[in-house]
């Protein structure tokens, strides 16, 4: 379908569901014009940069109206034509750069983005747009393997390839050079490694835990960091712990590493995980095809640590090469080849589990949620649990079906269709899911 007349039909739903003032319609809406970058992101383009703002808060009400039709998330996105051709021509100025990049350079597009990291990995690509602004210091934290890494790496390749001059150093190399240039007493040595880092536009440093709390170094990256700040220069650093957590910086430190913004990456949700697993799988070249309920349980059991996901699929990749080409690799296989691997506490995480947090937020029991009753409080609960089935377990519409007292399919799609309406619809409603979601999946 051409985008002209796929654009008139999203905005036609939008029209007749009543999801967007007709004032704004007329104004912003029927004046703009729909682009399509790729299947997954789209650009509208809005007269005015007012138009842009006012679009951008009805932002959730357009996604919702693009999966409608397409039955998938997608990206989208607000700009003008101007801002839109300008940045168009720098994308592809970058792409072209990008291409230099090793191929297992860490990038945000070989970083995979789901619920638990979305915060950071927004973060990240913002203080490469606007380096200095209010994300500074930009300060990720997050338990080891979850990708914090993967993130500063990400910043460092593309602010690279935008000309920026960056410094990537692991607190240990950063403490060798201060520490070696101390221990010299030799005041011009000391003067020269700050010159050489303050002459960056970035300076980023990993696992800022593992930092000598000594106070000569201690007073040396205070500098640095007063530099940085007070030329608009970007600071990102990473850790395992929050700022307030990190045992031995002075006070002024641990505020100035509060100052800017401070996001977590949470361990991960089963859907992330399991997408993940399936890049790996892609990645490393897995020749045998697997069934989606094992691929489900790799994520529910082995997905606390990203390391450890590739350590999964090298095993899976060996079970290939000794098995036969058209074997198809089930659930089965998965549980024998992994049965004596430690698995995560996601494991833990179920439907009883959900059934659980939902019927004591709506007070009803879980024989109710399986069961015929439809009175309201009922309905919600049951239309709530199938849908946190199906986005935090990834359970198919019949598996859910069999679930929740043995419905059809069918049933469970409108359940979930129904939830999904109302979060873009109710800002209260969709508010309590965040909460529910986060009690059921907390560890
Ligand atoms: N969301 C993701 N998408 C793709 N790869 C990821 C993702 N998260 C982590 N990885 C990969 O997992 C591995 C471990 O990640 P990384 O080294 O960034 O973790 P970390 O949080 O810095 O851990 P540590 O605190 O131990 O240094 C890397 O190979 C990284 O590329």
């Amino acid at each position: 379908m051409e985008t002209k007349q796929f654009w008139e039909l999203i905005v036609n739903k939008l029209k007749k569901e009543n999801l967007i003032d007709p004032d704004i319609i007329e104004e912003y809406i029927l004046t703009s014009e729909l682009v399509k970058i790729s299947n997954k992101e789209y650009v509208i383009l809005v007269r005015s940069n007012l138009g842009v703002t006012i679009l951008n808060e009805l932002k959730e009400v357009f996604v919702y109206g693009f999966k409608s039709f397409l039955n998938d998330y997608v990206a989208v996105e607000f700009s003008t034509k101007v801002i839109f051709n300008k940045n168009n021509k720098a994308n592809i100025k970058k792409e072209e750069a990008s291409k230099l990049l090793p191929d297992n350079a860490l990038t945000f597009d070989n970083f995979i983005v789901g619920s638990s990291n979305k915060q950071a990995n927004l973060a990240a690509k913002n203080v490469v747009t606007n380096p200095g602004s209010s994300f500074n210091p930009l300060f990720i934290y997050g338990d080891s393997g979850l990708g914090k890494t993967h993130l500063l790496q990400a910043i460092k390749n593309e602010a690279t390839l935008s000309n920026k001059k960056v410094l990537y150093l692991t607190s240990e190399d950063f403490t060798k050079s201060v520490v070696n240039a101390l221990n010299k007493g030799d005041l011009k040595e000391i003067e020269d490694l700050k010159n050489k880092i303050n002459s960056n536009d970035f300076f980023i440093l990993d696992d800022i835990q593992f930092l000598s709390k000594k106070d000569k170094t201690n007073e040396f990256f205070f500098n640095i960091i007063n530099n940085f700040t007070e030329n608009g220069k970007q600071l990102v650093f990473s850790s395992d712990k929050t700022p307030e957590l990190l045992n031995g910086f002075e006070k002024r430190m641990i505020t100035r590493f509060n100052s800017g913004l401070s996001t977590p990456i949470n361990s991960l949700d089963i859907a992330t995980a399991k997408l993940i697993i399936e890049w790996e799988i892609k990645k490393q070249g897995l020749k045998q095809k697997i069934k989606e309920d094992a691929i489900v349980y790799l994520a529910q059991n082995f997905s606390d640590d990203v390391r450890k996901i590739k350590g999964i699929v090298n095993r899976l990749l060996f079970f290939g090469i000794q098995s036969d080409l058209n074997h198809v690799i089930d659930l089965e296989n998965i549980i024998d080849l992994f049965k004596d691997t430690p698995s995560a506490n996601l494991g833990l995480l179920n439907v009883k589990k959900i059934k659980e947090v939902v019927a004591k937020k709506y007070d009803v029991t879980i024989k109710a949620i399986d069961g015929k009753a439809r009175t309201t409080e009922i309905k919600n609960a049951r239309h709530l649990a199938m849908y946190f089935a199906k986005i935090i377990l990834n359970h198919t519409s019949t598996q859910i079906g069999a679930e929740f007292g043995g419905r059809d399919h069918s049933t469970v799609l409108s359940a979930i269709s129904r939830i999904e309406k109302l979060i873009y619809k109710e800002k209260e409603f969709k508010k309590i899911v965040e909460s529910l979601k986060n009690e059921i999946v907390v560890k």
